[in-house]
């Protein structure tokens, strides 16, 4: 069986037992993908992305900045699931209620950075996610890649249409229109509408293997995040550098994937060689970074993995034990 075929098989019963709290589904859905955030930028080395020991490409935002981003946004994962467990209408009409608190938490993530752009596309991959993984446990229905990747394709079909190509003959607001109008790129938009391919095809077939070979958490996230910069059509490189950027980067990180990625000396070795060059060059992947975090939260989800700190409500602790986080070492 393919390994990403393998990917689609794995299921947890978020909400499929009955008597489950969906309350508590919502907020064991929503720190799945607080998790992956913070466990994202805490990892390194990352190829011109923040770190816990290092700013990369950015002079306008640190591990700290993270921080602070992540606790404002927080909420929101908690706040789409909960709307996902509840709503009644169509996966499309869902989309609607998400982008309102999305949108509002954008705002906060602004305010709690000083206008910073940290996690955009995390905010909108995370919030659709929450929402879809609440629908499910609202059906009773066990989440897994397969049925999570395309109840949020179908809560956002048409969504490039909608917001790129009708808008074409109007001034580009945000970097994702004016690269659509420019490049013809879909960026986020793209990723989620399509079903977060590059998440099934790398991120999760990447993260899996590495731990199977007993990668260390934060080795898996490093060679995870070198799997996707290796495909993703990452908007934040276009914007910063075109395609040459987006062309050197993925050229790059296939080379390093080729040495062993994270997981061999020559490897890492090629990693901190492209993290010193992105530097020089002021490129940052933060849409693959972005992938990375909601590749971490998906797998804690469909696999049971226990996120970290984060029980699964169907499988309640028993008294004085708590779920061993995962060594980030
Ligand atoms: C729906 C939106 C989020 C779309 O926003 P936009 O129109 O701007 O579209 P894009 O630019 O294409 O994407 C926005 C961010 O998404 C990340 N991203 C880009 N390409 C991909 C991809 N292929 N796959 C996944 N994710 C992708 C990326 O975000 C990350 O990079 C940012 C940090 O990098 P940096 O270079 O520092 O960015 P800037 O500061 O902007 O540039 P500089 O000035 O520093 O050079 C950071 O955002 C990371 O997250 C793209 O930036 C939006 O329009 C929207 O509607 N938002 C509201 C929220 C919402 O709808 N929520 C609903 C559910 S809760
Ligand atoms: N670690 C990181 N560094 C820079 N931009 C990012 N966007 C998401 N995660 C990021």
């Amino acid at each position: 069986m393919q390994f990403s075929q393998q990917v689609k098989s794995q299921r947890c019963d978020l909400g499929a037992s009955s008597g489950v709290d969906l309350g508590a589904v919502s907020w064991q859905i929503g720190s799945a993908f607080l998790a992956g955030t913070l466990l994202e930028v805490a990892s390194h080395p990352k190829p011109g992305l923040v770190t816990a020991r290092s700013n990369g490409s950015h002079s306008d935002m640190d591990i700290k900045t993270f921080m602070v981003a992540s606790a404002a946004i927080a909420p929101c994962f908690y706040q789409c699931a909960e709307v996902g467990t509840r709503h009644q209408g169509s996966a499309r009409e869902l989309l609607r209620p998400v982008r309102e608190i999305g949108c509002r938490y954008e705002g906060l993530l602004l305010a709690a950075t000083g206008g910073v752009n940290t996690q955009r596309g995390f905010l909108f991959s995370a919030g659709v996610l929450s929402a879809a993984a609440g629908r499910l446990a609202r059906d009773r229905m066990s989440c897994d890649v397969d049925r999570l990747f395309s109840t949020a394709a179908a809560m956002t079909d048409g969504l490039c249409a909608r917001e790129l190509g009708n808008g074409g003959d109007r001034e580009a607001v945000t970097a994702g229109e004016w690269l659509y109008q420019r490049y013809g790129v879909l960026g986020i938009r793209g990723e989620v509408e399509a079903g977060f391919p590059t998440v099934v095809e790398a991120g999760l077939p990447a993260l899996r293997s590495a731990r199977s070979k007993g990668a260390s958490l934060e080795d898996a996230l490093v060679h995870t995040l070198i799997s996707l910069m290796a495909v993703c059509e990452d908007t934040t490189l276009l914007w910063r550098g075109g395609f040459e950027a987006l062309d050197f980067v993925r050229s790059k990180a296939r080379e390093a994937l080729q040495a062993g990625g994270a997981l061999t000396p020559a490897g890492m070795s090629a990693i901190h060689q492209l993290d010193a060059e992105c530097i020089t060059r002021n490129l940052s992947p933060g849409g693959s970074a972005d992938l990375l975090a909601v590749t971490y939260g998906v797998d804690v989800l469909v696999s049971g993995a226990p996120g970290a700190g984060t029980a699964f409500a169907g499988q309640p602790c028993k008294a004085g034990q708590s779920p061993q986080p995962p060594r980030i070492s």
